[in-house]
């Protein structure tokens, strides 16, 4: 057989055509969702709802195409300082008309909860401006058209909606102050809630409903904290905006604003532009980082002649007082440097807002302390400072930590306050937080007008990019000068350069809403599942996966390109996607928690997010379908030779065929490689000759006997199996296909779990029932258990025909989607078809280095789990299997309920 997998026909059957529009066109899934909720303004007229024509927001991400009638889509919070904007971007793209799953529908052979119902869905956005730069933000609403319930509001599109009657809910003093401006602008009336109570629901849906939204932040050193929702209550909120709020939280909508000070944000920023004449806010923390506050403080050491202060504690370079310094009658202003002084001044204040919040907490016995507000502004030494004073002085008994949306809980509370606005019972993995090149529109600041269409977004990205080279890695500090004597030290990560403006707009994302996520039911252990298996807060691991998919680029915008014609747009769009994506990782390097928690499933994904992003729906479609095709030619030989095997010796051959073909992996850079030096038959060949056992992970024997057993051990066979496949091409035609027909043959049902959207090479959920009726030509196990299945369409029309009562007796072979983009698989966050699926299973196999290896390797599950995959990396199989290139892993673990 292999010496025919070259073969490939250019002149294939596969439509290209076609499978890529029904990609394109499918590319937004329709993962479903029970919540369905009444109206509520601005209203949404879901009847007349079309497919958005807005190009900005083309990507299609997995996303919920049909959002239900009733989100509200703007929320300000206008501060003393800033402008905060949250606002919801809907996706009404109507579901294709999809032939499988109408029919499906029709006969009842659901694939899983596949519904036909309106979905909430959509996109959670943050912005934010100066409030003494109002009509910036005016412009922007209006551009936008937010006010009016989004630019893409069909009742806005059929005219029916006047600005007159529009409540926008907004909190802050703005929303007092500058209520009549609104009026006159933009026509709208703001519905005013209280400050407060929103700082407080904001944090609450945030630790709540975010996973890593929490993090300290200790010498220099970020962590993510994983919040416990059912032990949240109570903590003590610190909101450091222009003046600072300390809030004790005791639940839900159950607060006290416990004390506060006048000595915050505003402080800073105003004290430090008069005293340094910087332009900016960011202008003035980057100074700080040069500065030595020694040269305007006056320390211990200083009063003390050069001694420390021992019998309390104080070391001699604690700040006894702080601009003490500057009593001096023989200096003025211009004599201080306006770096020492811009230090000395956050230092004053960060460790005052520290010392007050502990002080606070000890009143009322309070542990967890969150520091929110845009003071904080993300910067490392200003939360080293905090952290440092809540440390010091609560003795290491409470505990500073930061939230990554910091600014925005206002706005978002007022969001939340919105009578209906669907964000009640989202949970963490309903959530996915994305990080397109919108820099305009989110997060940061606001480079001229919004990004009308993707044009506007690459001339935009190439000055961006001018300015991300100008990003330099940090500078690393000397260790913290801390006696342990107490006092106040240098926190370590004072020398970290700050942000520049473009790469800060990237710091938060844009919040996807995705009801229809769910956990992964068969997860052993939920709570302690953590999907990557290498840690990327290793520099030298985030370093070397950098570097691997930056040398992947030009291999990838090639082929990107070529997939789709070559043309000039093309090109322009591959360079935009290569400077994209590399500005990303640059940005990574500078700060792995950037984006929050980085792993590298999120890495991997990011990068088909990006693609997606500049228009690439699937880079490798060519490919896909040629190593499709060859390998469905060579199909019914193999079968032929597999069914000439006793049952142990192609139960081998299966499981080997699986590894071998495992190969076929456009991801990996040796097998690129080895794809420029030989063709497909070299590389097979030497894959089939790694296949000696024992491999590098054997647990073949103890598959096996659960599959074979027999005499007084027979085991009953599977009910259903859950295949996780991988890539297109003989991997899943030569490789997992001929292994669930085994199965099947079996009696065991089995589920093909794919991809929503393309990743690399991976075959998707859209296109596996074509290969599958191309495989059934050859197969009547798979044609059965496909018809069965409902998979195949002439199958059945021929059902509809003869009546549903007895279509079938096989046992079926089903697709279902696995709700991701990447190459790697976040079980907390799949399809509901899937976990519908799941439900019923009690095989797992997952196949293929991204779902078995980077990701789940330590992963248990209820069920037996088989994990299946080739090593094609050196380091990864020298550094976890202690192993090599090519090497094979199957490992076998019983459910852990049946342990
Ligand atoms: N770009 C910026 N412009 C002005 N102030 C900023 C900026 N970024 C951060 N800040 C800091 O954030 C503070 C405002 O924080 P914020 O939470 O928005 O409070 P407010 O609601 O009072 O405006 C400012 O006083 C300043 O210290
Ligand atoms: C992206 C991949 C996880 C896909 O592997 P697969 O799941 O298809 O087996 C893998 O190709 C990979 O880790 N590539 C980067 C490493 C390298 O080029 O060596
Ligand atoms: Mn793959």
């Amino acid at each position: 057989m292999a010496s025919e997998l070259n073969n490939s026909n250019p002149d294939h059957d596969y439509s290209k055509e076609k499978l890529k529009h029904s990609s394109k066109e499918e590319m937004v899934s329709t993962m479903t969702n029970s919540m369905h909720r009444s109206s509520s303004r601005p209203q949404l007229d879901v009847s007349r709802a079309a497919i958005q024509e807005d190009s900005e927001d083309r990507n299609p991400t997995i996303l919920l195409p049909n959002q239900s009638d009733d989100i509200s889509h703007l929320a300000l919070d206008i501060g003393g300082s800033l402008i905060k904007l949250v606002y919801f971007s809907r996706h009404e793209e109507q579901s294709p008309d999809d032939k499988r799953r109408s029919m499906k529908k029709r006969f009842g052979l659901s694939n899983g909860n596949r519904r036909s119902y309106p979905i909430l869905g959509g996109r959670l956005h943050f912005v934010k401006f100066e409030t003494g730069k109002l009509n910036e933000c005016l412009d922007f609403i209006s551009s936008k058209q937010l006010h009016r319930g989004g630019i893409d509001s069909p009742s806005w599109r059929s005219g029916t909606q006047t600005d007159d009657n529009i409540v926008i809910k907004a909190t802050g003093g703005g929303a007092y102050k500058f209520a009549d401006v609104l009026k006159e602008r933009l026509g709208v009336s703001l519905d005013k809630e209280d400050e407060m109570s929103c700082l407080v629901a904001g944090a609450n849906f945030l630790l709540k409903a975010i996973r890593h939204e929490a993090f300290t932040h200790m010498e220099g050193q970020k962590e993510f904290v994983q919040i416990d929702h059912n032990d949240m209550f109570p903590y003590l909120l610190v909101n450091v905006g222009s003046g600072v709020s300390i809030i004790k939280v005791d639940g839900d909508g159950k607060y006290q604003r416990v004390s506060g000070t006048n000595v915050g944000g505003g402080t800073f920023w105003g004290l430090g532009r008069l005293l340094t004449k910087c332009k900016n806010f960011d202008e003035l923390l980057e100074l700080s980082q040069q500065g030595d506050n020694s040269n305007v403080d006056m320390l211990v050491g200083d009063i003390y002649g050069g001694l420390d202060y021992s019998k309390i504690g104080l070391s001699a370079s604690t700040i006894a007082s702080s601009f003490g310094k500057t009593i001096s009658e023989t200096k003025e202003l211009s004599d201080y440097r306006p770096e020492d002084i811009s230090l000395s001044l956050l230092r004053m204040i960060s460790y005052n807002i520290g010392q007050i919040s502990y002080l606070n907490a000890l009143r009322y016995g309070l542990k967890k302390i969150f520091f929110g507000g845009f003071f904080i502004r993300g910067h490392a030494y200003t939360m080293d400072t905090i952290s440092f004073a809540v440390h010091f002085w609560s003795k290491g008994q409470a505990q500073a930590m930061f939230l990554r949306h910091e600014g925005f809980l206002g706005a978002l509370g007022a969001f939340m306050s919105y009578e209906k606005h669907g964000l009640d019972y989202l949970r963490a993995h309903q959530l996915v937080e994305r990080f397109p090149m919108e820099a305009p529109c989110i997060g940061g600041k606001i480079h001229g007008p919004p990004l009308g269409n993707l044009n506007e977004k690459i001339s935009w990205l190439e000055k961006f990019v001018q300015k991300g080279t100008q990003i330099t890695a940090p500078v690393p500090m000397a260790p913290p000068g801390t006696t342990g004597m107490g006092g106040f030290e240098r926190p370590s990560s004072r020398g970290n350069t700050l942000r520049s403006d473009a790469s800060a707009a990237l710091n938060i994302g844009v919040l996807h809403l995705m009801p229809t996520l769910e956990e992964f039911p068969l997860l052993a252990d939920p709570k302690m599942y953590e999907p990557n298996t290498i840690d990327l807060l290793d520099h030298g691991e985030l370093e070397y996966w950098v570097t691997v998919l930056s040398e992947h680029l030009p291999d990838l915008v090639d082929k990107a390109v070529a997939s789709e014609g070559g043309t000039d747009d093309a090109k322009r769009r591959g360079d935009a996607f290569a400077h994209a994506f590399s500005a990303h990782l640059a940005r990574l390097m500078e700060e792995p928690a950037a984006y929050g928690k980085l792993g590298l499933a999120k890495l991997l994904e990011l990068r088909e997010e990006c693609l997606r992003e500049f228009q690439f729906m699937d880079a490798y479609i060519t490919i896909k379908e040629r190593e499709n095709e060859a390998s469905l030619a060579v199909l019914p030989d193999l079968l032929i030779e597999l069914d000439s095997m006793n049952e142990e010796d192609r139960l081998l051959a299966l499981i080997e065929g699986v590894l071998a073909a495992n190969i076929f992996d456009w991801g990996s850079r040796a097998c690129v490689d080895l794809y420029h030096k030989g063709t497909i038959i070299d590389i097979y060949r030497m894959s089939r000759k790694k296949m000696q056992r024992p491999w590098r992970v054997d647990d073949f024997d103890m598959f096996k006997e659960k599959m074979l057993s027999s005499g007084d051990k027979k085991s009953q066979p599977y009910k259903r199996a859950l295949f996780f496949v991988d890539n297109s091409g003989a991997d899943v035609v030569l490789g997992m296909l001929p292994l669930a027909r085994e199965l099947l043959r079996r009696g065991t049902e089995v589920v093909l779990v794919a991809n929503s959207l393309p990743a690399l090479n991976d075959v998707t959920a859209l296109e596996l029932p074509e290969i599958v009726a191309e495989a059934a030509k050859h197969c009547d196990i798979i044609r059965k258990a496909a018809e069965a299945g409902g998979l195949l369409m002439d199958a059945m029309v021929s059902i509809q025909e003869d009546g549903l009562k007895n279509h079938s007796t096989s046992v079926s072979l089903m697709v279902a989607e696995n709700g991701s983009g990447g190459p790697c698989i976040d079980l907390r966050q799949v399809s509901s078809e899937l976990a519908a699926v799941a439900k019923d299973a009690d095989l797992i196999i997952l196949e293929g280095m991204g779902r078995a290896i980077h990701t789940n390797l330590n992963a248990h599950f209820k069920c037996d789990s088989l994990k299946l995959a080739m090593v094609k990396n050196q380091r990864l199989a020298e550094k976890l299997f202690n192993g090599n290139i090519y090497d094979c892993i199957c490992r076998f673990e019983p459910g852990k309920e049946q342990l």
